[in-house]
C-alpha cells in the first residue's frame, strides 16, 4: 500500500517545446480532476514583463535586478488555465513571437529560475496537481511520486506546433524549437534533463488520447 493519494500526488512532466507536455498534463489533470501548472507560461511571463520595461536582454545582470518585481499569478483550472502579470491578462501576449525568441536566455538567469521556484512550490503546495515544465522532475518537485519525460522527434514537434500556429513554416519552426532546447538543455541552472526516475514516453508514434491513457494508467498505479 502506498500513501500518495490523488488529492496529494504531484505528477511531474517534462520536455522539449512540442512534446506534448500541455495538452497531455491539461487532459489527464481533467481526467483526474487534478489541478493543472503550465510553468513554461511563468518564464513566458517574466519575459513578457522584461520587455515591457525595456530591459536589456543581453545583460543577464539587468534581468536579475528585475526578477523580483512582477506580480505573475497563474490559475490552475486545467479547462481554463489563466496567467496575469500585476494583473493584465498576458494569455495570448506570452505565445507572440518576441517573447517566443526571448524566453529560453531569461529562463537561463538563476535569480528568475529562484524567484518562480518560489511560487510553483507555493502554488503546488500540498499536491494534486499535474505540473509540466523543464525542470519539474530534477528540481521543482523531486519527490513526485510520478514523473515523465516525453519526447517526440524534431520534425513531428515542429509540424504539431506550425499546425497550432496556423500553417507557419514547418522548418523555420523547427530552428526555433531546436535553438531553445539548445540553449534550455545547457544553461547552468536547472537544465532540461530527465529525470532520475522518470517514465520515458516518446510521442511520436501516439495520438493524444493514447498518452494521456498511459499518463492516466501511471498515475492510477502510483496512488493504488
Ligand atoms: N501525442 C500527440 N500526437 C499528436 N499531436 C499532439 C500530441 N500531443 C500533443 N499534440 C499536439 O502538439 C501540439 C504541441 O503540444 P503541446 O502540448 O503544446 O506541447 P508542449 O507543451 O510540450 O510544448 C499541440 O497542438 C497538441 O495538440
Ligand atoms: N520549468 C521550466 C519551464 C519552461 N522553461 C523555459 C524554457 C522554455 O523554452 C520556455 C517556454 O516554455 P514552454 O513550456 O512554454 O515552451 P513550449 O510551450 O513547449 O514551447 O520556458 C524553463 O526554463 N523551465
Amino acid at each position: 500500500m502506498s500513501s500518495t493519494t490523488l488529492a496529494t500526488i504531484v505528477v511531474a512532466m517534462d520536455g522539449p517545446s512540442g512534446s506534448g507536455k500541455s495538452s497531455t498534463s491539461r487532459g489527464v489533470a481533467d481526467r483526474l480532476g487534478l489541478r493543472y501548472l503550465d510553468t513554461g507560461a511563468m518564464f513566458r511571463a517574466m519575459t513578457w514583463f522584461m520587455l515591457e520595461q525595456g530591459v536589456d536582454l543581453t545583460d543577464p545582470a539587468a534581468i536579475a535586478e528585475q526578477a523580483g518585481k512582477p506580480d505573475i499569478v497563474s490559475g490552475t483550472d486545467p479547462l481554463a488555465p489563466t496567467i496575469t502579470v500585476d494583473g493584465t491578462d498576458v494569455a495570448e501576449a506570452i505565445r507572440g513571437e518576441a517573447v517566443t525568441g526571448a524566453v529560453s536566455p531569461v529562463s537561463a538567469v538563476p535569480e528568475v529560475r529562484a524567484r518562480l521556484l518560489q511560487l510553483q512550490r507555493d502554488i503546488i503546495g500540498a499536491g494534486g496537481i499535474v505540473v509540466e515544465g523543464r525542470d519539474i522532475g530534477s528540481v521543482v518537485a523531486p519527490d513526485a511520486p510520478v514523473k515523465v519525460y516525453m519526447t517526440a522527434d524534431p520534425a513531428a514537434r515542429a509540424a504539431r506546433r506550425a499546425l497550432e500556429e496556423g500553417g507557419s513554416d514547418a522548418a523555420a519552426v523547427e530552428a526555433s524549437l531546436l535553438a531553445r532546447d539548445k540553449i534550455d538543455s545547457s544553461r547552468a541552472t536547472a537544465p532540461l534533463t530527465m529525470p532520475d526516475g522518470a517514465h520515458h514516453i516518446d510521442t511520436t508514434p501516439y495520438s493524444l488520447d493514447e498518452v494521456i491513457g498511459q499518463v492516466v494508467a501511471l498515475v492510477e498505479a502510483a496512488v493504488r
